[in-house]
């Protein structure tokens, strides 16, 4: 059963804004995002379901929520013990796992799908969700790079299909970037940005564009820091300190890839090369394809640009 309110938004005079109430999140994908944007969604009292293909990472993903919650705990709850307890009672009791979509999405408001950075794949579980998903279900897309239109059109609700891109480590960074295609509806756009607001993030809106806003323009510079690095005119340590100091970033470009993923950046790089096969900005790079080639992913993998074991 769909919810809905109704409220004034300020500073839009008496323009009513209708959404539909997400309580119940299905989240797909139990990496890095994925597990990060259900620990924000269990502990602002969404009722979550994480799905990935196999127990094994699901569990995995548990215990970094238990253990990241209980850090968050021990600072914003130093002196009241008994109350931080709660809360992590509560937000863990929150989340449940499944390794069956299919299933799972039968009672749910909102899926959010953070698995591989790959429309085929992405399409193909979109599409076969859109047939067991109640009407009312919105689905949205945390792809870095992929045109949500793309992805949506697997399915047969492109009204109820919108982006909603996270940054990593989701707990952590603030921003959301919420992304309409030509067809998403202004109720679920709605919904989403009302969503996002839940969560305790800050939203921008966003148009269907490669990249949004932040990868857009994130990406061209991380890749510049690549060849520089490439062509030998600089080494990647000092590249990054570099930029930490002399910009005041909190990772240089170097670490920032081996922290995003290799094989994200990548499936992202790829994706653009293929369809900006003459821009420079997007030529492969052989550097970032020895490395994944090598599985050596980043700090996931415990190798990328560095090492981490
Ligand atoms: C490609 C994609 O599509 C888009 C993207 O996501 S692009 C990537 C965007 N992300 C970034 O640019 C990250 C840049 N890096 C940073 O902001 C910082 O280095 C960082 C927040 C990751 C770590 O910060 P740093 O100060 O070095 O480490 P640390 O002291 O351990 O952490 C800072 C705070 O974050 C918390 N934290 C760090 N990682 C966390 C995690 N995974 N989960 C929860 N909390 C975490 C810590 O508990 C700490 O909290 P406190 O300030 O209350 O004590
Ligand atoms: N890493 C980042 O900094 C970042 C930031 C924003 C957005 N994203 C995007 O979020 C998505 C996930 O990225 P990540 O870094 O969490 O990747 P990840 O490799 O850490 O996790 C992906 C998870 O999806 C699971 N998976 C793959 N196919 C699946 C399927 N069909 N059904 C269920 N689970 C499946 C994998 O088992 C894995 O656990 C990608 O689209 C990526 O572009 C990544």
């Amino acid at each position: 059963m769909a919810f809905f309110t109704h409220h004034i938004c300020r500073g839009l005079s008496s323009s009513a804004v209708r959404h539909v109430v997400i309580k119940n999140v299905t989240i797909i994908g139990g990496g890095q995002m994925g597990a990060g944007i259900a620990q924000v969604a269990a502990s602002t009292g969404h009722a979550v379901t994480l799905v990935d293909t196999n127990e094994d990472i699901l569990k995995k993903a548990v215990k970094g929520i238990e253990g990241n919650l209980k850090r968050v705990v021990k600072k914003k709850f130093a002196d009241k013990p008994e109350a931080g307890e709660e809360f992590l009672q509560k937000a863990m009791q929150n989340v449940s796992i499944s390794t069956d979509a299919g299933s799972v999405v039968q009672g749910t408001d909102l899926v959010v799908e953070a698995i591989v950075e790959n429309l085929k794949v992405k399409q193909d579980l979109f599409g076969g969700l859109d047939k067991l998903a109640p009407a009312h279900t919105i689905f949205a897309s945390n792809t870095s790079s992929l045109s949500i239109t793309d992805i949506a059109s697997s399915t047969n609700r492109l009204d109820r299909f919108g982006g909603l891109h996270f940054f990593n480590p989701v707990p952590v960074m603030r921003l959301v970037e919420v992304i309409a295609t030509s067809s998403t509806s202004q109720e679920t756009f709605d919904s989403l940005l009302n969503f996002s607001k839940m969560l305790g993030k800050t939203s921008v809106s966003c148009k269907d564009t490669p990249g949004f806003i932040v990868n857009r323009l994130l990406l061209p510079y991380i890749l510049d820091a690549v060849r520089m690095y490439e062509r030998g005119d600089g080494s990647k340590e000092d590249i990054d300190i570099a930029m930490k100091l002399g910009c005041g970033y909190p990772m240089g470009p170097f670490e920032l890839s081996d922290y995003v993923g290799l094989d994200t950046m990548k499936f992202i790089m790829d994706g653009w090369s293929a369809a900006n096969p003459d821009n420079p900005m997007f030529a492969q790079s052989e550097v970032l394809n020895k490395l994944v080639a090598e599985g050596k992913f980043g700090k996931k993998t415990g190798e990328g640009f560095y090492k981490y074991k």
